[in-house]
């Protein structure tokens, strides 16, 4: 059974290949938007992840981070439940969102997905129109009246910082604009729903180094308005941009800490060893 190590001063250790990170927030003092309580998750007969305990902190930035296979993506998607549309998913524990069980038969899914949004690793907008990308989710919503629609496109563009680049072309096919320009069509669709959540498998793996700097700013932006939790492959990403960071490991939270302890004063030596490179 695993339990997220407690935070200790690290007499000694090799720090040479440590990442450094600027982080000054104290996420601590925040409340939690989310509380994971000793999760299991099963595909089928195979356990992919073992008695998972966080808590998430609000209008912070939390990286998840791990190596290859050690439950990274199946954790985000069990955020917003998007995890059970593999059929042969089992779970037992709890997630709470603001205080309410997401696996509780009362919990609304559609509203679950509205406040916990996700983007995806791969930019995928629907071929659409960039303003019909962005009014779909409110659209479904019920909401019908132009100026209303107007209003949230634009402001959902100018949150994802993609306005400029976009807004004399909102009618021409979202496909047609660059990997990166798409993401961040993509991070305005979710955000044109008002999410308190959003979650983010890899946004920047498949982007270049300008359009990842661009994506990373954002996420500093938007951490003002929401809560971010990004899976990351990338230690440097995580050093950079998050607060927390979540490392896994065989399906295993081997430790949670604020983002500078755990790259500059790890208290498990599974920890130092993959953030040194020794692994992974
Ligand atoms: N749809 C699925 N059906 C069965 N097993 C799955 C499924 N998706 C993931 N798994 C298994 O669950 C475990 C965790 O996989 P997951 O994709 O969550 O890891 P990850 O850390 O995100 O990996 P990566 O960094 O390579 O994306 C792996 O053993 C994987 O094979």
């Amino acid at each position: 059974m695993n339990k997220v190590m407690e935070k200790k001063p690290k007499a000694s250790g090799d720090k040479d290949n440590r990442v450094i990170t600027n982080s000054q927030k104290k996420p601590n003092q925040l409340e939690n938007i989310i509380e994971v309580n000793d999760l299991n998750l099963w595909y089928g007969s195979d356990q992919a992840l073992y008695e998972v305990n966080m808590k998430v902190p609000q209008e912070r930035v939390t990286a998840i981070i791990g190596p290859s296979g050690c439950g990274k993506s199946t954790f985000l998607k069990t955020l917003n439940r998007m995890v059970e549309m593999v059929p042969i998913v089992k779970t037992s524990g709890s997630i709470k969102y603001r205080d309410q069980n997401i696996f509780n038969s009362k919990f609304k899914e559609e509203y679950l997905r509205t406040k916990v949004g996700m983007v995806f690793q791969k930019p995928n907008p629907f071929p659409k129109s960039v303003y019909d990308n962005v009014a779909y989710g409110p659209r479904i919503h019920g909401i019908k009246k132009k100026e209303v629609l107007d209003q949230i496109v634009e402001k959902s563009l100018k949150d994802a910082a993609i306005w400029e680049e976009v807004k004399d072309r909102l009618h021409e096919n979202a496909y047609g604009l660059s990997g990166g320009q798409q993401q961040r069509v993509c991070i305005a669709r979710a955000l044109a729903v008002e999410p308190d959540v959003i979650l983010m498998d890899e946004p920047t793996s498949a982007l270049d180094p300008i359009s990842t700097a661009k994506v990373e700013e954002l996420v500093q932006e938007l951490k003002k308005k929401y809560s971010i939790i990004i899976v990351t492959h990338n230690m440097q990403q995580a050093a950079r941009i998050s607060d927390k960071t979540a490392f896994f490991l065989n399906g295993e939270l081997i430790e949670f800490a604020n983002t500078d302890d755990l790259f500059q004063n790890p208290q498990d030596k599974r920890t130092e060893d993959y953030i040194t490179g020794r692994f992974g």
